[in-house]
């Protein structure tokens, strides 16, 4: 075992061996060191590599993102490099579940794309290894590799002896839940209410630790098999969502003990499992006031000025037939004469707006049902006078 120190306490390594009943090795060196590895790979016979190292936390990434992709890139990069000139040609990698980002079906299966959507740079930079890992395997068909996506893994080994002792100020859910229910905490922040799930706050499928270790062995058994080749991605999830709130009371319920809490914010671009009873997922509600912004502009660039920001009065995700009243676009409508004088003319493409301009209600109006297709004609007329929302 190699590591840096960060996060690693001396004592974790003996209980590692008291609970395996083996003999930890270990190694006290930065990844990104590449003489160091060397002499490590030259000191043992090496059949295969599990590469755990990486920051973690989702919350700590969008604040730091370059720290993110410096470290658990560059960290991938050189352990590949050391084992390609060493001919270790074995990596289980340490991936998540966040690089499906928003899912399209569920539940999610490994086949779902990934990278499209991912709503972090922990998520981001996880995605970006993976595909790294399998362009390694296409330029050399020695190459094994197995990418395992983690969904909130969580919990401690039964003993007691391993579990999670967070160094940093950032916390996954569980161990900060865990730090209220000791009194070391007053309380938890709960990041988002407004998904769209049973309670309003997110779902994830937490991952026991112990199965995540199960899931590495039987990796290890898989890479080994006489018949795999390349690449090979498996999800390591239990397979049941639960929201925030929904944990929170489960732990009072075993822990006996009163968890408060605080309602926040969502911490990134939300991502949520979304309810287990919806069969498609749908779009987020938006809870609150909206502020709506427009500008409008031609080849040259935005006309100076020529933007309208208002906020929406309504509480729902379809505020477009507020925004498109006739007062709202007679405002762009005098900035545009303004500018380009009588020069200046609604393209033909945006019907619907032009029938709103006519004071045509949203079901007289032929085009109001496709309002995709309104963006993709307003994006392909870049050459154009065009209203662009
Ligand atoms: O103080 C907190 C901490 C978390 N949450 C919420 O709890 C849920 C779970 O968050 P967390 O436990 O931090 O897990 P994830 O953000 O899902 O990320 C974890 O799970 C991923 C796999 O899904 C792993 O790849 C990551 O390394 C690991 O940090 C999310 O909705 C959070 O917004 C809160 O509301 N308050």
């Amino acid at each position: 075992m190699f590591a840096k120190s960060t996060n690693e306490k001396p004592e974790s390594i003996k209980r590692v061996e008291k609970v395996t009943g083996r003999l930890v090795i270990f190694y006290e060196v930065d990844i990104c060191n590449k003489s160091e590895l060397h002499k490590i790979f030259k000191l043992h016979k090496i059949d295969c590599v599990i590469h755990l190292a990486a920051f973690k936390y989702v919350g700590e990434s969008v604040k730091t993102p370059l720290a993110y992709y410096v470290n658990n890139i560059s960290t991938s990069l050189v352990l590949l490099e050391v084992m390609q000139e060493c001919r270790v040609k074995k990596l289980i990698f340490s991936s998540s579940s966040n690089v499906y980002g928003n899912p399209k079906f569920l539940p999610v299966t490994e086949d779902h794309c990934t990278g499209q959507n991912c709503t972090n740079p922990y998520g981001r930079s996880k995605y970006f290894v993976e595909e790294i890992l399998k362009d390694v395997c296409t330029s050399d068909p020695d190459w094994r590799v197995i990418l395992l996506r983690y969904f909130a893994p969580s919990g401690a080994h039964r003993s007691g002896l391993i579990g999670e002792d967070p160094l940093s100020e950032h916390l996954n859910l569980i161990p900060c839940i865990a730090q209220v229910a000791a009194g070391q905490r007053t309380k938890i922040k709960i990041f988002g209410q407004d998904y769209n799930t049973r309670d309003g706050t997110c779902i994830r499928d937490y991952t026991h630790v112990t199965d995540i270790a199960d899931g590495h062995v039987k990796a290890l058994k898989k890479i080994s098999e006489d018949l795999f080749k390349g690449w090979t991605a498996y999800n390591l999830a239990a397979g049941k969502g639960y929201t925030v709130l929904e944990i929170i009371k489960i732990f009072e319920k075993v822990a006996k003990r009163n968890i408060k809490y605080e309602l926040f914010d969502r911490r990134t671009v939300g991502r949520s499992w979304q309810d287990d009873d919806l069969k498609t997922v749908k779009t987020t509600k938006v809870v609150g006031k909206r502020y709506i912004v427009l500008h409008a502009g031609n080849k040259n660039g935005f006309i100076p000025g020529a933007d309208l920001v208002f906020s929406s009065s309504t509480k729902n995700s379809d505020y477009h037939g507020e925004m498109n009243q006739a007062a709202k676009l007679q405002n762009v409508q005098t900035l545009l004469e303004a500018h380009f004088g009588k020069e200046w003319a609604q393209h033909d493409n945006l019907e619907w707006y032009k029938n709103i301009l006519k004071g045509l209600k949203d079901s007289e109006n032929e085009n109001s049902q496709d309002q995709e297709y309104e963006e993709e004609e307003c994006n392909s007329l870049e050459d154009e006078i065009a209203i662009h929302i």
